[in-house]
């Protein structure tokens, strides 16, 4: 398994119909009838579609033990993945709109992430995303409600419905983030434009971009992320569950990505709805032949520099990727050579 970095990864995504149902039954709650429709094969009709779905299952999450579970399950599953970093989304609004405190959600994650740590080796943070259909007046207000525990926090990110959501509408509430020394990601170019990739870059001053497959429709925007170094955190199995790119994996657009040297890594969205955590998407990807194995390294080592880790904490995790490749055989990714011959990322 390549050390990896996950960081595009909703946690609320990750809530598997069995844990579902466990704690319906602890809280004395029905389980959501969208519970069953998790297991369908066939796509979502598009981005709305998941989201009406994702939401109503989010009814059984009430106190702060079941954050804490909810962040232990997927960690557990995400170390056997080969993560050895996760940055984590979770939408604070989904759950104060339902009357459960803003602490209990971040307290029961952190302490979940704290457990990861001890357990599994592994580091990681939150980065609390707006709900951008909610508009950016409640985004504002939710950023002021988690500020009083500021020390939890990564950053900040934009997520939910897209088009007709645009970032800039955000301004504010990004330059707010930044003021707080919160680092800034936001969805872009998932349903929406290139345009929406420019504004989340040019006025929110985002430092990596969610998805940006719809970037490539602008030649000039791709120059400027190869030019840039922005991350893109690409989601392949998301982007087949919800049409967003074709339907046949093989004909993902990360392939171009690649080869037009972005710097785009593999990450799971939401694996409880989409068939799979980031071991799966990668494993699939080699199935369909949009990535050679030899890339698989390449994928890895972007995917630790794009973290929000320190340097020194990025070489160690490169010098793992190298060691990885050395084992098994398989090519050491020239970022990895070049950044730990220069002894900087
Ligand atoms: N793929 C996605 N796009 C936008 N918001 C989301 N929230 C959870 N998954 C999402
Ligand atoms: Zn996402």
């Amino acid at each position: 398994m390549w050390p990896t970095a996950e960081l595009h990864v909703h946690i609320e995504g990750t809530l598997e119909a069995d844990l579902i149902e466990e704690l319906a039954a602890r809280n004395g709650l029905p389980v959501p009838e969208g519970a069953a429709l998790m297991a369908r094969t066939e796509p979502y009709r598009d981005l709305q579609d998941f989201l009406d779905l994702y939401y109503a299952n989010l009814a059984v999450l009430r106190t702060r033990a079941d954050f804490h579970d909810l962040g232990a399950r997927y960690l557990a599953r995400a170390a056997a993945a080969g993560v050895r970093h996760a940055e984590i989304f979770v939408d604070p609004q989904s759950h104060t709109e339902r009357g459960v405190p803003v602490e209990d959600v971040l307290l029961g994650l952190s302490s979940a992430l704290a457990d990861a740590r001890a357990e599994h080796g592994m580091s990681g943070g939150l980065i609390v995303c707006f709900l951008r259909h909610l508009g950016p007046d409640a985004a504002m207000a939710a950023l002021e409600e988690v500020l009083p525990h500021r020390e939890l926090l990564l950053g900040v990110g934009l997520d939910s419905s897209e088009v007709g959501y645009p970032p800039a509408l955000f301004r504010d509430v990004y330059e707010r983030a930044a003021a707080e020394g919160l680092r800034r990601v936001a969805h872009a170019g998932e349903e929406g434009g290139p345009d929406y990739v420019w504004e989340a870059l040019d006025i929110l001053g985002a430092e990596r971009i969610d998805h940006g497959n719809r970037a490539l429709e602008d030649v000039e925007l791709v120059a400027h992320l190869r030019e840039t170094r922005t991350p893109l955190t690409v989601c392949p199995l998301s982007n087949v569950a919800l049409r967003t790119s074709g339907p046949d994996l093989a004909d993902h657009p990360l392939a171009v990505m690649l080869d037009e040297g972005l710097v785009a890594s593999v990450h799971s969205d939401d694996p409880a709805y989409f068939g799979g955590y980031v071991d799966d998407a990668v494993t699939a990807l080699v199935a369909a032949g949009t990535v050679t194995p030899d890339q698989l390294g390449v994928l890895a080592a972007n995917s630790i520099v794009s973290s929000f880790l320190p340097d020194g904490a990025k070489a160690a995790l490169l010098a793992e990727v190298r060691a990885h490749a050395e084992a098994t055989g398989a090519a050491v990714p020239a970022l990895v050579t070049e950044t730990l011959g220069a002894g900087t990322v």
